[in-house]
């Protein structure tokens, strides 16, 4: 351990790895590149899922934060929500409970839909968020299109008992988004539809925006190539804006609280809280909210931590080799346009 590898332009790139307690997003644990440019630490952790040129954006926003750094904030805090794993409904009450006593939470977001599990699964996970929330606090889910539309109108009526903020990527496509949205407009108290997974193709927001498929776009900086290019899709897209995590450490967070700051309007709750997530992080002084909200500063690692969490070296030689195809990839095509990338 603490030996460092040269990749390119002199970067000392170092892996970590970090368990995640509670499976999300089908992982039990969270890994990724770390390397310090002019500007600041940069994080490289693209879910193993991608390949390719869908590697290209993550390189950019890390690439953009070391060597960059970010536009100025106009805010010095960005309110965030807590994020509820496809848990039991004590596990889920006692998350949001944790998040409401000890950093102020007033916004959760729960995951539905999850594969093999039910409807009824979810009515009683998000009965014990709203329990935990009280009657004021905001609760959203994300189905992560698991949905199809009959399913999600149905899911969507059923769930709003417990009086939705917003339903993130109820159904796969833009078209089925877009039909939702047509059918909740006929019931009381239309529940808004936000797109995640529909705009992570730099094409995609507008798409999403031309067939008025949401309400609210959910951008996330890695993917989408870095935070200027991620403020160009929040302008162009014509909607308000959610910035979530890629659930990534303080370093990766940075970059999202970066974006979060420096958008002119910031209306809702940030899916940036996600350090609960992962069981330690790398830098001095990690990214835990605090009344509500995450503060608008710089971080830097700490040497100590990231040993403690240092990858495993054999799986470093792999992500190290991941990057510098990616490398060559960004060299030999460097006007492509970014690709698609899924959540
Ligand atoms: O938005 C949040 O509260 C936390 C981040 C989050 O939910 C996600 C991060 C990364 C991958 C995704 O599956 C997931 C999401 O779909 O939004
Ligand atoms: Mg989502």
């Amino acid at each position: 351990m603490g030996e460092t590898h040269v990749v390119t332009g002199g970067e000392r790139v170092r892996g970590y790895e970090l368990a995640m307690p509670v499976r999300f997003r089908g992982l039990t644990r969270r890994e990724g590149l770390l390397w310090r440019g002019p500007a600041g630490w940069a994080e490289w952790s693209p879910f193993l899922d991608y390949s390719g040129a869908e590697l290209l954006p993550w390189l950019r926003a890390a690439d953009e934060a070391a060597d960059q750094g970010w536009p100025a904030p106009l805010r010095g805090a960005v309110p965030v929500n807590c994020t509820v794993p496809a848990v039991g409904p004590a596990q889920a009450h006692a998350i949001v409970a944790r998040a409401v006593a000890g950093w102020g939470c007033g916004t959760a977001k729960v995951k539905v839909a999850e594969r093999g599990q039910s409807l009824a699964d979810d009515l009683a996970r998000c009965e014990a968020v709203r329990d935990a929330l009280g009657p004021v606090g905001r609760l959203r889910v994300d189905a992560n299109g698991g949905w199809d539309v009959d399913a999600a109108e149905t899911a969507v009526r059923a769930l709003d008992r417990f009086e939705l903020e917003y339903v993130e990527q109820p159904c796969p496509s833009v078209e089925d988004l877009a039909a939702l949205r047509v059918r909740l407009a006929r019931t009381g108290r239309p529940v808004p539809v936000a797109a995640d997974e529909s705009i992570r193709r730099v094409e995609d927001p507008y798409r999403v925006a031309a067939l008025e498929a949401a309400d609210v776009a959910v951008l996330k900086v890695a993917p989408l190539g870095g935070v200027r290019a991620a403020l160009e899709v929040a302008d162009r897209i014509g909607l308000p804006v959610v910035v979530s995590s890629a659930v990534e450490t303080s370093v990766g967070l940075a970059a999202g609280v970066a974006l979060a700051a420096a958008l002119p309007e910031l209306p809702y709750a940030c899916g940036l809280g996600t350090t609960s997530l992962l069981d330690g992080d790398v830098v001095t002084d990690p990214l835990v909210p605090v009344d509500g909200a995450l503060p608008v500063r710089a971080v830097a690692v700490d040497e100590e931590r990231l040993a403690r969490h240092r990858m495993d070296p054999s799986d470093e030689e792999s992500w190290l080799h991941r990057l510098e195809e990616t490398r060559a990839l960004a060299v030999a095509s460097p006007g492509r346009a970014p690709e698609a990338s899924r959540g």
